[in-house]
């Protein structure tokens, strides 16, 4: 099958290299230094699921039409990547790997009949030099249609499911606003400057993560959305972040979604994207709980603390320690 990737950084560039392993005709597009990387010594993914070297083809746009395309890049830039291959895509099933509320559902005008599907994954990807990725902790992905159909979503889910562990998920809204919650780790590795393991050895940052968790699951709820799109946050656990005191629920998450991430070190994508000297997607992630927040009329302030704190360390690079990022994060 010939497979198109949109943006092979972190997770793009893990499936793309994964894809490629077992005989797909995988076509990559990726820019700068990225771009350059590839095309002169292929795409390298090491650790989680082995050593592999994808001499796949790059290129700025797709120049062919594939038969399944992935867009794996970062929320801000998803509406102009998919613009650009927007010839390419036409027809073709999409699927939208990213977090945040927007996946699929932003690219309506941009891929008007691109049947598209959301993903959300917990694989953790590290993208920190070009042509190299590394995977700290292989994780499920879940699938769950926008336009596309369950049949049309299911298929997409083989194809990726032979290489990776794949679910589906009835609800994407679940699916996404699940995910969200859970990247409220994101927060805490990107204000220490620390991998996510070490950031929440911090009690006092943990108890942070544990409320800004506790007002996502509260605006979901009054969005009236119901958050069972992800293995990794089952019922018990978002009943506990949001009814039992804060220092208990934190202890709860720790043992909970915290211990899933494994042992090696995981520099979240918002840190990654801070040590690239890249734009975080911190509006789409914190800000989004921040913006439905508002819309619904549920106070989000320690989110607001954490966008306006990743965007001083975008601007300044001056990562905060544990302690002082649980008390800058304090509403
Ligand atoms: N990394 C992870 O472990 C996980 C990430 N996610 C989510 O997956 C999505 C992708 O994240 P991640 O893989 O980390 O992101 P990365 O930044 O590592 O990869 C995206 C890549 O796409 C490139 N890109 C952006 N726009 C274009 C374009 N128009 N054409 C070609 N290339 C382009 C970026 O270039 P440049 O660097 O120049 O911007 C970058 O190299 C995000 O929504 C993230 O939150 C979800 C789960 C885990
Ligand atoms: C699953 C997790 C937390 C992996 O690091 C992620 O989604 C991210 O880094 O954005």
């Amino acid at each position: 099958m010939r497979i198109g990737i949109i943006g092979a950084g972190a997770l793009g560039g893990t499936f793309a290299a994964l894809l490629d392993r077992v005989g797909h005709e995988v076509v990559v597009t990726a820019r700068g230094a990225q771009l350059a990387a590839i095309r002169e010594r292929g795409l390298r993914l090491e650790g989680g699921y082995g050593e592999v070297l994808a001499r796949v083809r790059a290129e700025e746009a797709l120049p062919v039409t594939p038969d399944l395309a992935l867009l794996a890049v970062k929320a801000q830039d998803a509406a102009a990547a998919a613009a650009q291959n927007a010839r390419a895509l036409d027809g073709v099933p999409v699927v939208v790997v990213q977090n945040g509320l927007q996946g699929p559902q932003a690219l309506a005008a941009v891929l008007p009949t691109s049947p598209r599907t959301g993903a959300a994954s917990m694989i953790a990807a590290s993208f920190l030099s070009p042509g190299v990725v590394t995977v700290t902790a292989p994780g499920v992905t879940v699938l769950a249609a926008e336009t596309a159909t369950a049949a049309q979503r299911d298929a997409a889910a083989a194809v990726l499911g032979a290489v990776v562990e794949v679910r589906t998920a009835p609800d994407l809204a679940g699916l996404q606003w699940s995910k969200l919650v859970v990247n409220q780790l994101n927060a805490a590795s990107a204000i220490t400057g620390t991998p996510l393991q070490a950031a929440l050895e911090s009690r006092a940052l943990t108890t942070a993560v544990a409320a800004a968790m506790r007002e996502t699951i509260r605006v979901a709820r009054a969005d009236g959305v119901r958050l069972e799109g992800l293995p990794a946050l089952p019922p018990a656990l978002i009943r506990a972040i949001d009814r039992l005191p804060l220092p208990l629920a934190s202890r709860v998450l720790r043992r909970g979604v915290a211990a899933r991430m494994g042992d090696v070190p995981n520099p979240g994508s918002t840190l990654q994207s801070l040590r690239r000297g890249r734009p975080t997607e911190i509006d789409h992630l914190s800000g989004a709980v921040v913006a439905e927040g508002e819309r619904l009329g549920v106070p989000t302030p320690v989110n607001r603390r954490i966008v306006e704190v990743v965007h001083a360390i975008e601007a300044t690079g001056a990562f905060l320690p544990a302690g002082e990022a649980a008390r800058a994060l304090q509403a």
